[in-house]
């Protein structure tokens, strides 16, 4: 049997990111150092986190007490909702630094669009992010929750392209023309609640292929996005969960069986997320 490595994969700006991470949103703060050691523990190295989740100091406690190295280590975080204006953008970024006593940041994200706010103006907030990387604060940047007619407003207004796209995406909703966008335009595509939130899990088709092929339900829906190409950080706070999840790279699904994980999709109904175009949440 294959190793179980987790590959490296080539952003558009050189940088490189491993192509399985751990997710902390909804993680208690009081938890997320115990998760997070657990995860880093495991083998995993690169962890998504935001602004919103609230957790970020844990993220980076975490990571000082596991004795690797930072630059071992892929951090993302996120701009929170109500920081789009670039003052604000700006000393938001600095405050996930100083949160999680880093020097720099592997990655960092506009968390969502909202194009009904803010006069829908995230190309200003885009700027800042260019900015910071320029300035080394930060080493690749990225968008999240972005609709194909964003990512063609970035193209048309700002310098840098996108090095990510974190989208919703799960057998569920394929998020398909979103996913084509990023991958013609040399943007990695990364999947967010990759077996949504387990409503997947004991779907007839996800349970039959995991009896074919000897994996867990979650196992199979994970490793069907990384034979799409595309980043997954599933989110566990059970230690054994967090093992199964890592263990994905020492098997393959045939086309036949990617085919029927794909044909459970169902367009925009499959979303179980907020939809981008709409979502307006400013957190208090
Ligand atoms: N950019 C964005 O807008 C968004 C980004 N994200 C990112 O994506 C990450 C993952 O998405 P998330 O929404 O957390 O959902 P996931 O699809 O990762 O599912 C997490 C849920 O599934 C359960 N679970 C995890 N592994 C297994 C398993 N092997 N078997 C059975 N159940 C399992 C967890 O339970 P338990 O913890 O109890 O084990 C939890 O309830 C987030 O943590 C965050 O980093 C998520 C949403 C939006
Ligand atoms: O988890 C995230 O990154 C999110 O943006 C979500 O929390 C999102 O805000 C949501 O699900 C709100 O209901």
């Amino acid at each position: 049997m294959a190793a179980n490595r987790v590959p490296d994969i080539s952003l558009n700006d050189g940088n490189t990111i491993p192509q399985l991470g751990f997710g902390v949103f909804q993680i208690d703060p009081k938890d997320t150092a115990q998760a997070v050691g657990a995860a880093l523990e495991i083998g995993y190295r690169h962890i998504d986190t935001a602004q919103m989740y609230g957790n970020e100091a844990e993220v980076g406690q975490a990571v000082r007490a596991s004795g690797l190295d930072r630059d071992q280590v892929f951090v993302t975080s996120k701009l929170n909702n109500g920081f789009h204006r670039p003052d604000d953008a700006r000393k938001a970024f600095e405050q996930s630094l100083r949160e999680m006593k880093f020097d720099h940041l592997d990655l960092f994200l506009i968390h969502w669009p909202l194009p009904t706010l803010y006069d829908g103006d995230f190309v200003s907030t885009w700027k800042v992010l260019e900015d910071l990387r320029r300035e080394g604060k930060v080493k690749s940047i990225g968008v999240s929750n972005f609709q194909v007619a964003h990512l063609e407003r970035l193209a048309a207004e700002a310098d840098v392209v996108p090095a990510v796209n974190q989208i919703e995406a799960h057998p569920y909703f394929g998020n398909e023309e979103v996913r084509a966008y990023d991958h013609a335009h040399n943007i990695l595509t990364e999947a967010w609640s990759p077996i949504a939130q387990g409503k997947v899990l004991d779907d007839p088709t996800v349970v039959d292929i995991a009896e074919e092929v000897g994996r867990t339900p979650a196992q199979v829906v994970l490793r069907w996005h990384v034979q799409r190409g595309d980043i997954v950080f599933p989110k566990s706070t059970t230690p054994k969960r967090i093992e199964e999840n890592f263990a994905i790279f020492d098997f393959t699904l045939d086309d036949a069986a990617m085919d029927r994980l794909t044909g459970l999709g169902r367009g925009e109904a499959g979303r179980q997320g907020p939809n981008p175009d709409t979502f307006d949440y400013v957190p208090s």
